[in-house]
């Protein structure tokens, strides 16, 4: 909870202007009331203005610190849709999609981040990931020396005394469906980077599979060790281990019965999940089971700061969120 603390502090000490996309959100619209309370960012929601207010008040929530912007009536929508037709037309998109498209909250927004009229963005508590994703992809695009946009939670759990006591970062449990060698490489040594500047630890990266250091053959475990060396060689100075089952990268008794000698196995306080089948189902479990709280998916390697929730999210999920991504726009100025 430590880190979450300072999260939360370092968000309230430069505060970022945040844009929730899902203004009318029940969930959402509390979390404004919250982060506008506690000074955590400048908050503006897009929506309909009469329907955010009157779901405020259904809510007995004061969002009266929120800037509301309804994009279809807002002076920015001609440049965003203009400038959105000039991004994609070589896409195929043409004048009339694009002001169809920059109605979407969720494309509104990316483009208020993309010039500047805000900081960074959050949405995903009624919206698929995916949906999110693609403006995001669009818009913002990937950032310079960065192969491959990917996620992580940061998993909180109580009475544990693994990862950084019972704090672990996983990834990628939201966006790449099935990464090659090279891109879970990528995703290991974005996550590394994750670990450190945002949560402040010292990463030691498990590269997660259901082999330890050659127990079982398949093309599946060769992925793991293949994106392991690779990993190794992008960033040697990193602590990056595998391939090693979750029980060896957390469990020092396991570690040194299936893994003697490694830097990281019994130690690992980053889990890189070998596709996404893996990652999302184990993230979900160990947030439902262990009752963690998963705060995230927090993208990584996005030019700006556009960040998801699961549908299933909290209020308090959506606060956190919207702190973490004030975090990731101040390192951005
Ligand atoms: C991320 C995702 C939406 C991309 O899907 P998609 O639209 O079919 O992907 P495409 O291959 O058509 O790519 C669309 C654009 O995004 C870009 N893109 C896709 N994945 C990317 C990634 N990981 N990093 C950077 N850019 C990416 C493509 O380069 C392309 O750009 P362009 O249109 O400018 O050429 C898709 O991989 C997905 O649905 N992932 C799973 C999300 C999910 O359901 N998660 C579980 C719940 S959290
Ligand atoms: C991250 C995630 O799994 O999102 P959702 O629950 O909305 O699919």
């Amino acid at each position: 909870m430590e880190i979450l603390k300072g999260i939360i502090e370092k968000a309230k000490s430069d505060r970022r202007k945040i844009v929730l996309a899902e203004g009318t959100e029940p969930r959402t619209v509390k979390a404004a009331e919250m982060i506008i309370k506690d000074g955590i960012a400048e908050i503006i929601l897009l929506g309909n203005k009469d329907e955010i207010k009157s779901k405020a008040k259904e809510l007995n929530a004061d969002i009266e610190g929120a800037e509301i912007i309804d994009p279809i009536s807002s002076p920015l929508f001609e440049s965003y849709a203009k400038r959105y037709y000039e991004l994609r037309k070589n896409k195929g998109v043409d004048l009339n999609k694009a002001y169809e498209i920059i109605k979407n909250p969720l494309y509104f927004g990316c483009m208020m981040v993309q010039n500047d009229d805000a900081d960074g963005m959050v949405a995903g508590a009624i919206n698929t990931t995916a949906d999110l994703l693609r403006a995001a992809f669009q818009i913002i695009k990937t950032a310079p020396n960065i192969s491959i946009v990917s996620s992580a939670f940061i998993m909180i759990v109580p009475d544990c005394g693994y990862g950084s006591d019972g704090v672990f970062l996983f990834a990628d449990c939201a966006i790449n469906p099935n990464p090659n060698a090279e891109e879970l490489a990528s995703i290991a040594v974005a996550s590394a980077k994750t670990a450190s500047t945002l949560l402040g630890i010292e990463p030691r990266v498990a590269m997660l599979s259901f082999s330890t250091k050659g127990s079982a053959q398949h093309e599946l475990v060769d992925k793991v060790v293949n994106a392991t060396r690779i990993a190794k060689e992008m960033a040697p100075e990193i602590l990056i281990d595998g391939e090693l089952q979750a029980d060896a990268a957390m469990v020092p008794s396991v570690a040194s019965l299936k893994s003697p000698g490694s830097k990281v196995a019994g130690s690992a306080n980053v889990l890189i999940f070998p596709d996404l089948q893996s990652g999302n189902i184990g993230y979900k479990l160990v947030q439902r089971l262990a009752k963690a709280q998963a705060i995230g998916p927090i993208s990584q390697g996005l030019n700006k700061p556009i960040n998801d929730l699961s549908r299933g999210c909290s209020t308090e999920d959506i606060y956190n969120v919207v702190a973490i991504t004030a975090v990731q726009a101040q390192a951005n100025k």
